[in-house]
């Protein structure tokens, strides 16, 4: 069994216990715009994740405050939050999400393996803007009934790809924004060159293009800002950071890139 189906088959269990209970959140606030806001800016925008571990790195730091590390996320120009909200392999919750969600102004993510529509209304009355649907965890399917079920929730989608195979299925349900794991879920070897391969096969401009995981130097974002990338998902360097504003600097790069890698 791969990390990825062992994942999935967990969700299962999680789902038929959500299926069982009513929801405990009610988000006071309506989803918060993400994708027009990154349009105009003249930089490589960031969304910060709180990732405490991870199956790959296992303990990263699980004792972080997410709403203090949120908000000197937003204090460094975050254009959204990521918050893993897996516990089993994760050790992030749906608690972490609300309380961010509360603290912060700008969008949240859901991050998470979503495989039923009751965990995209758990995110949703947890205050998340923006949820994330893995194309390699879903049927096709189940991948067009959860991103029409999240749209119509109002909000916002990133759908993830790691492999040309999965770029191709997804890209029959024209969405508005790509995000482009350099990691393998299954293998966890990452590989920033995963973001030019595959954003090379997005025919659509006004694709959004995000470039997931692996980010440590300035010229990491350099290469996937040349790939096409208008914004990077970054975790564990800037959970580990002592000086995260510093760090979040660093990886901060401007937009424009030389015209031979144009798009
Ligand atoms: O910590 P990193 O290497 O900066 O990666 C962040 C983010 O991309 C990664 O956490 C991630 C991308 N897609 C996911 C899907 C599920 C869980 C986690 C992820």
């Amino acid at each position: 069994m791969t990390v990825l189906e062992n994942i999935i088959a967990s969700k299962q269990i999680e789902v038929e216990r959500l299926l069982q209970v009513s929801i405990p959140f009610h988000a006071a606030k309506q989803p918060i715009p993400f994708k027009d806001t990154i349009a105009n800016s003249s930089e490589v925008q960031i969304i910060s994740e709180i990732k405490r571990a991870s199956p790959s790195k296992g303990d990263i730091r699980t004792e972080i405050n997410p709403v203090a590390q949120a908000k000197q996320y937003e204090a460094c120009g975050a254009a959204a939050i990521s918050v893993l909200t897996d516990t089993t392999f994760f050790k992030g919750s749906m608690e972490d999400l609300q309380a961010v969600a509360e603290a912060v102004r700008i969008p949240v993510l859901c991050k998470d393996f979503i495989i039923h529509p009751i965990q995209i209304d758990h995110a949703k009355a947890a205050g998340a803007s923006i949820v994330l649907l893995i194309v390699a965890a879903l049927s096709k399917q189940q991948l067009h009934d959860l991103y029409h079920y999240a749209i119509n929730k109002g909000l916002e989608v990133i759908c993830e790809v790691h492999q040309v195979t999965e770029l191709e299925v997804l890209l029959e349900l024209n969405p508005e924004i790509i995000g482009i794991n350099n990691r393998n879920l299954k293998t966890f070897e990452v590989d920033l060159q995963t973001t030019a391969k595959l954003a090379a096969l997005i025919p659509h401009r006004d694709t959004l293009i995000i470039s997931e995981s692996g980010f440590r130097t300035r010229s990491d974002a350099i290469l996937a800002r040349d790939a096409g990338a208008e914004v990077l998902l970054i975790g564990e360097t800037l959970m580990r950071a002592t000086n995260v504003s510093k760090a979040f600097n660093e990886l901060k790069v401007a937009k424009e890139r030389s015209t031979k890698h144009a798009r």
